[in-house]
């Protein structure tokens, strides 16, 4: 029962939501039925069919309808006095600045993606408002408390990077069936349906370069004289048959592995009489994309069954087919969508064919689909958790009960009868660029690398600036904004081709960069370092930026958990290859730091490392699917997780 206090405190309270999809479904319900009065919630999407079976406040009549607007509707028929407001809008956009966030006394978070939720931390920082993060992937859940100066904002913990693998694995020696899924999503799919003037390291290297190359030079370009049908089948031999044969040469690669067999479509699907016309009319009845499908137009209905190699190759080159004729308009500038059920058969296809060659089990197109688009099916019960602990911790932080914040994490399993595990909130980390202005060091080749390649890497992908100013000194070199001049866009497109030592005002070793965002009222400083080789492999983008790593982990004196860097409310993880062991969902031990108790109580920090030790601690071992629980007497308590279904 809520006190007359904690009734007053929510009657008077302005809430922002960002975020009506899966928690932010249940929180709306929850705060109206609080009390809460006044609730604005930002999304940016409309309603699928997908969305149904857990985001309760939406029907089949609302799909294609604003998110935040049907929520709102939904909860005003049994709500009818509390003030919502609804925007259908990216929370990104330039409206939502500043003195936007500064009207509300708390901003409450159920999104699904690590921009957006380092982009609101930003703004509440800025505008000094408490932020209460949440994130839920399958049975795991948490929600965290950010108040500035007080706590750890969102981004004090760097978020675990996305689990990458080498190339040659993904090229030539795929030992798991996710490896094959990268392939033909992140290689394949992206060369025949894609930017074609992308990298694309698909061809297999050969001992010989001279034998490969001519070969590989013009075999994804459709020829005048032959039909898509004879096109995809060309396609095929190469990739499983041609392309295999070269990897068979190299002798070293196979001494201590299974070779894989090369395939070739003649053997699997004998030659069919190629329609001469191109007329691929009978094949799907349809243009409207959603159902444009190599499934339907063959006959095969049932997403969970897994494909003889047949029926891979017959979805593979239908797909092919389809794209082309269909979809023409889509080739050229697509990238994989989880949501494009035409993309998805055509990676479940290719897929288990390379799967087939390696001898790799092969898999279901739901199995597949579930891999390749990071996929952990949302738990309606933990979205409804979260959502739950959210208004608690957003009722501590409106009374200004720093004591009794909590970071609560939700397990899959009780452990020690406990389901959630709550943790004293940390201080801020000192060396965190975005809440404490630590300055960043950045090793680049200053003669090599353009200002783009900083901007696009740097200072939009590692940075999340959205809204990015570029200084050297006293001398502007970059600048987005929508009021710039004509000359200063065209100075600085000029500035962003040329490289980093051929700036008007040289960027090299020892230069130190003042980036700044705008919208975000955020800045640092980068130090930057030359350094003329990086390794291709452990070191892709060319350049390293440090400076704000959290200490090495070291076992066993961990005091404070995080769930993954959040990337989903309800299911997608940071990297798109890494789903098999769902590192994301992991949770992880941060290092050792003072509590927010001994931090305000004056206790020596050296005594957290102790503290630490009664607390419970959660650790993830390494390449391993388990979720290791140590408990108060440092026991282990291990709990399977759950793989992928
Ligand atoms: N930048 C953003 N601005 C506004 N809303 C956002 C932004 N990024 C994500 N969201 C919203 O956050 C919500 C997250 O909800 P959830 O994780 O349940 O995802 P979903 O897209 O509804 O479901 P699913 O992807 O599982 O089908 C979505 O409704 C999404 O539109
Ligand atoms: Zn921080």
């Amino acid at each position: 029962m809520a006190s007359q206090q904690h009734l007053s405190t929510i009657k008077g309270a302005k809430v922002l939501m960002v975020g009506a999809g899966g928690i932010g479904c249940e929180l709306l319900k929850t705060l109206a039925l609080s009390g809460f009065q006044d609730i604005h919630i930002i999304d940016m999407d409309t309603i699928e069919v997908s969305n149904l079976n857990r985001q309760f406040l939406f029907r089949k009549s609302h799909v294609g309808q604003s998110k935040a607007k049907v929520a709102r509707d939904a909860v005003l028929r049994f709500r009818p006095h509390v003030s919502i407001t609804s925007y259908h809008a990216n929370v990104k956009n330039q409206e939502f600045n500043v003195d936007f966030f500064k009207q509300f006394s708390v901003v409450l978070n159920g999104l699904d993606n690590l921009d957006a939720r380092r982009h609101v931390n930003r703004l509440c920082l800025a505008a000094e408002i408490p932020l209460v993060e949440s994130g839920t992937t399958g049975f795991l859940g948490q929600v965290t408390v950010h108040v500035k100066g007080k706590t750890e904002c969102y981004e004090c913990q760097p978020k675990p990077a996305p689990k990458t693998y080498p190339v040659c694995t993904i090229t030539s020696t795929p030992s798991k069936f996710v490896h094959c899924i990268v392939w033909a999503k992140d290689l394949l799919f992206v060369k025949l349906f894609g930017d074609k003037n992308q990298e694309n390291d698909l061809n297999v290297r050969s001992s010989d370069p001279a034998s490969s190359s001519d070969h590989a030079e013009d075999v994804f370009e459709l020829k005048k004289d032959e039909t898509i049908e004879q096109y995809g089948r060309r396609v095929f031999d190469h990739v499983f048959g041609y392309n295999i044969e070269v990897a068979l040469s190299n002798e070293d690669t196979w001494k201590n592995r299974n070779k894989p067999r090369p395939i070739y479509i003649r053997d699997i699907l004998p030659e069919e009489p190629t329609n001469q016309n191109g007329n691929m009319d009978k094949i799907c009845a349809t243009d409207e994309q959603s159902l444009i499908s190599a499934m339907t137009s063959i006959g095969m209905k049932n997403p969970q069954e897994i494909w003889s190699l047949m029926e891979n190759s017959r979805i593979f080159t239908e797909a092919i087919v389809l794209f082309f004729t269909k979809r023409k308009k889509d080739v050229g500038n697509l990238s994989f969508d989880k949501d494009d059920q035409l993309a998805v058969e055509f990676v479940t296809a290719a897929a288990n064919i390379r799967a087939a060659s390696f001898g790799i089990p092969m898999h279901s197109l739901f199995e597949s689909k579930g891999i390749a688009g990071n996929i952990v099916h949302a738990v309606a019960t933990t979205n409804a958790i979260i959502a739950g602990l959210i208004v608690v911790e957003a009722i501590k932080v409106l009374q200004n009960d720093l004591n009794k914040y909590r970071m609560t994490y939700c397990l899959e399993h009780p452990s020690r009868k406990m389901l959630l595990m709550p943790v004293e909130p940390f201080e801020p980390n000192k060396s965190c660029y975005v809440c404490s202005e630590t300055p960043l060091s950045l090793e680049i080749n200053t003669s090599h690398a353009k200002l783009r390649d900083f901007v696009e890497k740097i200072v939009k992908a590692k940075l999340g600036m959205n809204f990015p100013l570029i200084m050297h000194g006293a001398s502007l070199l970059y600048e987005v904004g929508d009021d710039l001049d004509e000359d200063m866009v065209a100075n600085y497109a000029a500035n962003l081709e040329k490289v980093l030592s051929e700036l008007p005002s040289p960027v090299v070793s020892g230069t130190i960069l003042s980036v700044e965002d705008l919208q975000q009222e955020l800045s640092c400083s980068i130090n930057i370092k030359h350094r003329d080789e990086f390794d291709e492999e452990k070191e892709p983008d060319g350049m390293v930026l440090s400076g704000w790593q959290q200490t090495t982990l070291e076992k066993g004196d961990s005091s404070k958990t995080s769930l993954g860097n959040g990337e989903s409310t309800s299911k997608a993880l940071p990297s798109t290859t890494d789903a098999n062991k769902n590192d994301d969902a992991d949770i992880v031990a941060s290092g050792t730091k003072r509590k927010l108790e001994e931090a305000s109580s004056g206790v020596d920090a050296s005594s957290s490392a102790n503290e630490a030790n009664s607390l419970k601690k959660l650790e993830v071992l390494d390449d391993d699917n388990d979720l290791v629980v140590l408990d108060d007497d440092g026991d282990l308590v291990t709990n399977k997780k759950k793989r992928l279904q």
